[in-house]
């Protein structure tokens, strides 16, 4: 049998005394989408961030498609065919579209600097097939008619339509996700939701997300990982993990502790 895409073995991340992974083991095959979820703070970002090579795991392995992670360096992960989105919009709101679906194009180009000055042959090959590339994308998300649009001028739907495309300019085997529909309307959340398995059915991409929109979660994932604390709840097909009684529990406490912590009615009344 051949390896999963991802494995996750045994995953640890602590800051100081902090353990904000515990011993997380994991994996998505090809294919799949996969959601991690969890209250605020169950480490969902730490995760991400030790899968995309931006932290190194204090414990653990995590391998893509059998090859120990731990040994490429961060800025070669997109090389080996992980790409993201980031919980907070991360594009170049200067630039058009385009520029920004090239720049996710340019991290993973080969060409070097003295290439690169000196334009001989290989750059502009590539400089070509980087911007057919990038209008293939284009085309493949429906933001033609945005394509020289300078991107802070977008509405936040389409600046996250602009940000996938930037991902999928790296050509990756696995994409994270991280809450990519957060502050979408439901127009613009079941627009991503069509994109996601489209990338999945289309381009074969298979996706990790970490989501707090459980209609999303529920529609779209082959399986589910819920996290608190740091550690594994439970993992399985939606409606199991839904139903079960510690991920209950989790986001039930969850929501009581936020619930602590605001003034009651009437005091907050009172203060107003
Ligand atoms: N760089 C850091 N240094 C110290 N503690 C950190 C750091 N990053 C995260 N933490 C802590 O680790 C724990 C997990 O945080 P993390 O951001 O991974 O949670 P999360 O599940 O992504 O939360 P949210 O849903 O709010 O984004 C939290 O207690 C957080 O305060």
């Amino acid at each position: 049998m051949s390896a999963p895409l991802l494995k996750l073995t045994g995953v640890t991340k602590r800051f100081g005394g902090l353990t904000a992974v515990n011993e997380v083991s994991t994996h998505v095959d090809a294919g799949e989408i996969v959601s991690i979820i969890g209250p605020n703070g169950a480490g969902k970002t730490t995760l991400f961030n030790m899968i995309s090579g931006v932290l190194p795991p204090t414990e653990g392995r995590i391998e893509l498609e059998g090859r120990d992670l731990a040994r490429v360096a961060p800025h070669d992960y997109v090389r080996h065919g992980i790409g993201r989105t980031f919980q907070n919009l991360a594009l170049f709101k200067h630039g058009t579209v385009v520029d920004n679906i090239l720049v996710g194009r340019h991290w993973r180009m080969k060409t070097s600097l003295v290439e690169a000055v000196f334009h001989f042959g290989r750059p502009r090959r590539e400089e070509i097939a980087a911007r057919e590339r990038a209008e293939e994308i284009i085309e493949f998300l429906e933001i033609e008619t945005i394509r020289d649009k300078v991107v802070g001028t977008l509405s936040y739907g389409q600046q996250k339509r602009v940000e996938l495309g930037r991902a999928l300019a790296t050509d990756p085997k696995l994409l994270l996700l991280d809450e990519i529909v957060a502050g979408m309307n439901q127009e613009e959340t079941e627009d991503i939701a069509r994109f996601i398995l489209d990338i999945r059915d289309e381009l074969g991409v298979s996706i990790l997300m970490i989501e707090h929109d459980m209609h999303l979660v529920m529609d779209i994932s082959d399986r589910v990982h819920a996290l608190n604390f740091g550690a594994t709840i439970t993992e399985g097909r939606p409606a199991e993990v839904q139903a079960h009684p510690g991920v209950i529990e989790a986001y039930l406490g969850a929501k009581a502790a936020a619930a602590r912590a605001e003034p009651a009615p009437l005091l907050k009344a009172r203060a107003g």
